[in-house]
């Protein structure tokens, strides 16, 4: 177990380039199972989840080959299924969230496809009903073992059809887009998730040869296709990461410039940090935060109630940034609410928050209520363990800002989303030292 030593209290200065997005490269690493054509991938991020991904590409036989820094190209000519029923394949195949989105390259092209409970945050129950339903529909067999949690699906050929997805789920949308790419027929998925991440999924099967209409939005249409061919792809700035650098700035009153972070990919991520009124500019490509001395102050409703940021499928605001709001307000001046909706275990973290000298109230397991200090007092500096990754980020924030010299246990729950995140933070001032 990994930990961070963070001398707290200093100001940082500087300017920071996010890394490739985490979640968007979970989703194209597994498209390139979708050709026997070589696919070249850029601006990956060098992040645990992502390597293990690459490596369990590697063991189903897809060709790798490293260009330079964060790029690859695969190539997916000789793949080897039996790898999917190894004992190997069960324990690497749990190791991550995004393994689950091989499922669907695998079916479509080669028939089936297995997975076991695949692993990620432990932040509430996780289903994959949507994912395994959207199969089902497309005329898959599905088969689960209990046991062992192991899932499967198979078909000979799968066949378009009409399906409302029961939640706009992420990575379930882009398991049922990447199996009806290659079904016969037409494919209409309805209540699509159609975040960023989806959307660069979707223009790179389009550049494959795919024909996905509706793309951005919650209907996507599929004319399914015979195969697909090769092509390149270069990953978004992680918008997470951009969230986590502005939340970094305000608590710690830093002057920070966010680089080339794809401004029409942000979203309502900009204003939700405005309404808990940090300044943040825009500059070409570039996101300015300026040192907040005077610190900053949420902003109530018109009707002068008080604020709640709540996560919801985009175009809402992204559920793994509220921990990171979260954090940020227990500085700000005034009181928010913040409600998780989605995931019922990610607000248990503020306990360390509340040890530090936080003023939080947790509601109940979706929803706490922050009263901000306005730097009036800082927070203590305290040893904690990282329970996933967006708490990691978050606690590692408020101990930069806090006064003393504060032990992080765990980390690789943050180094499984973030590149280099100490070295990266060292240049710009943080005193962080990885044990
Ligand atoms: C590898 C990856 O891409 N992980 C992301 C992906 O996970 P993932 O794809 O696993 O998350 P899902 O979108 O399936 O759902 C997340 C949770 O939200 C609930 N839910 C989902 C949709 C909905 O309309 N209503 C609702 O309540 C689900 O029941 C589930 O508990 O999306 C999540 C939601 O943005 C993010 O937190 C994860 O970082
Ligand atoms: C919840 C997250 O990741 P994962 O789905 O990989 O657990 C996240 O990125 O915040």
């Amino acid at each position: 177990m990994g930990t961070f030593k963070i001398e707290g209290g200093h100001q940082l200065k500087g300017s920071i380039q996010p890394q490739g997005a985490k979640n968007e490269a979970l989703q194209i690493l597994c498209a390139v199972l979708l050709t026997s054509e070589k696919v070249t991938i850029n601006n990956i991020p060098d992040i645990i989840d992502v390597n293990k991904l690459i490596m369990l590409l590697g063991n189903l036989g897809v060709k790798i080959q490293k260009n330079g820094p964060g790029s690859y190209t695969f190539q997916s000519d000789d793949v080897n299924l039996k790898y999917l029923e190894s004992e190997q394949f069960k324990e690497e195949g749990s190791g991550l969230r995004g393994s689950i989105m091989i499922v669907g390259p695998l079916l479509s092209r080669f028939g089936k496809g297995y997975i076991p409970k695949p692993g990620g945050d432990k932040i509430g129950r996780r289903r994959l009903d949507t994912h395994f339903e959207g199969f089902i529909k497309l005329g898959a067999k599905f088969r689960y073992n209990r046991e062992d949690y192991f899932y499967g699906v198979e078909a000979k050929r799968l066949k378009g059809t009409y399906m409302l997805l029961d939640e706009a789920s992420v990575t379930g949308t882009a398991n049922i887009v990447m199996a009806a790419v290659l079904a016969e027929g037409t494919t209409t998925i309805y209540n699509a998730a159609c975040e960023p991440y989806l959307q660069q999924l979707c223009k790179m099967l389009n550049r494959m040869g795919a024909k996905i209409k509706g793309v951005g939005s919650n209907l996507l249409k599929i004319e399914g296709v015979e195969k697909l061919g090769g092509t390149e792809h270069t990953m978004l700035p992680d918008m997470i990461e951009i969230g986590s650098w502005i939340g970094l700035a305000a608590m710690t009153k830093s002057e920070l410039t966010i680089k080339n972070v794809s401004w029409e990919n942000l979203g309502q991520i900009p204003d939700v940090f405005r309404k808990l009124g940090i300044t943040i500019e825009r500059k070409g490509d570039d996101i300015f935060v300026p040192a907040h001395k005077d610190g900053y102050e949420i902003q109530n409703y018109i009707d002068g109630s008080i604020l709640t940021i709540s996560d919801a499928p985009w175009p809402g605001f992204t559920p793994d940034l509220l921990s990171i709001i979260l954090v940020v307000a227990t500085q700000a001046r005034g009181s928010v609410l913040v409600h998780q909706k989605m995931f019922e275990s990610r607000l248990f973290f503020v306990d360390k928050l509340i040890d530090m000298g936080a003023k939080i109230i947790l509601c109940d397991p979706h929803r706490a209520s922050v009263i901000g200090h306005d730097f009036t007092s800082q927070l203590k500096a305290t040893t904690m363990v990282s329970p996933d990754i967006r708490a990691g980020i978050s606690l590692l924030i408020a101990a930069l800002s806090a006064k003393g010299t504060s032990t992080i246990h765990n980390i690789e729950q943050i180094d499984r989303g973030y590149e280099n995140i100490d070295e990266r933070l060292r240049a710009i001032g943080a005193k962080i030292i990885r044990m």
